[in-house]
């Protein structure tokens, strides 16, 4: 008898300060900025909580105005974080972000390094906790950000696995973090053998399998185990690949205005988790994902384009 859950998905990361110039033009001109929270598995915690799910996240912070505010933000957004640790010893992290005007990605400048986040480790899990949960979200940021956060993403997969337990995990390459091209493609990869959705930008794809169709990307994960996987293509929307729905496209959803393009795989992949979770058909999660990543790209911060459920239902997804 698998043990029973006690709720949907868990996530591990680091959550950031966000600092958004106010215009375009080098950061280092920039006088004002937006002052916003950032970082890959918070922004799908709070489009999941947004959508009602039952969400927990565990990570560190320090104790800092950034880790209260941090802090305060997850809470209020409904999520479980009675698995942050706040030490008063270590530093929360942060990061500037410029603005462009081409719809290109903006400039990104991290102050995270030995970061409280990047001290966790394979110790911080809380295998009981982890297994409570229906489902693990994971991404390659969280396993980028030192040694120890590897070992534990690594770790959180296994319990998972072993647990029976259904996995997402989106490849978020952020070269800057690793030490090698070879080092991030390996362990990417062998992340990614370990879940059983993968969700892979398309010149991630290029990056990490070698191969520069979606189709061929997709196979990539799905001859390693995936059961599904989608590969995310920008405005033109997706390509999926699944044992259960077989082989499709979903369209962009057309935007007038593209203000940052960051965060749009999250919104993504708070769309398909959810969909998916819900036990919703393939085309209609990644429809899900393919709505909420276009409402991602014309907002400035990662997560003011994030649904809740009443805007979900009023758009018929
Ligand atoms: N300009 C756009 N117009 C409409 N939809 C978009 C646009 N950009 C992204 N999307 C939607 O969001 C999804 C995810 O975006 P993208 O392909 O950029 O993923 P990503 O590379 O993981 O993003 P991120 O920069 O957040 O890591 C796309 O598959 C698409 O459905
Ligand atoms: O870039 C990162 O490492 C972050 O986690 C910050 C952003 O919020 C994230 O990239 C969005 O996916």
């Amino acid at each position: 008898m698998p043990e029973p859950t006690a709720f949907d998905v868990a996530l591990f990361g680091e959550a950031m300060m966000l600092l958004v110039a106010d215009r375009p033009g080098p950061l280092e001109d920039a006088q004002s900025f937006h002052k916003r929270t950032a970082g890959a598995e918070t922004n799908v915690a709070i489009g999941l909580s947004r959508l009602g799910l039952k969400v927990g996240w565990a990570s560190r912070l320090g104790t800092d105005s950034m880790a209260r505010a941090l802090l305060a933000t997850m809470k209020g957004e409904g999520i479980d974080c009675s698995h942050v640790i706040c030490d008063p010893t270590q530093r929360t992290g942060f990061q500037f972000k410029g603005r462009v005007t081409d719809g290109s990605d903006p400039p990104v400048e991290y102050h995270r390094k030995g970061s409280a986040a990047s001290q966790m480790g394979p110790a911080d899990i809380d295998e009981a906790w982890l297994r409570s949960a229906r489902h693990l979200h994971a991404t390659g940021v969280f396993a980028a950000i030192s040694e120890t956060s590897l070992q534990a993403a690594l770790k959180t997969m296994d319990v998972m696995r072993a647990a029976g337990r259904t996995i997402s995990f989106d490849t978020n390459l952020r070269p800057t973090l690793w030490s090698s091209t070879e080092t991030m493609r390996h362990w990417i990869n062998e992340l990614a053998s370990r879940a059983d959705w993968v969700l892979p930008g398309i010149e991630e794809g290029l990056l990490l399998t070698g191969h520069d169709e979606p189709e061929a990307v997709a196979r990539f994960y799905r001859e390693r185990g995936a059961k599904l996987v989608v590969v995310k293509l920008g405005a033109e929307g997706a390509y999926y690949d699944s044992d259960e729905a077989g082989t499709g496209r979903v369209d962009g959803f057309p935007v007038k205005e593209v203000i940052d393009t960051v965060g749009a795989g999250d919104g993504f992949a708070a769309g398909v988790v959810s969909a998916l979770l819900e036990g919703r058909s393939v085309p209609e999660a990644v429809r899900r994902g393919a709505w909420i990543g276009a409402r991602a790209v014309q907002v400035l911060g990662d997560t003011e384009g994030l649904p809740t459920r009443a805007e979900l239902e009023e758009a018929g997804l």
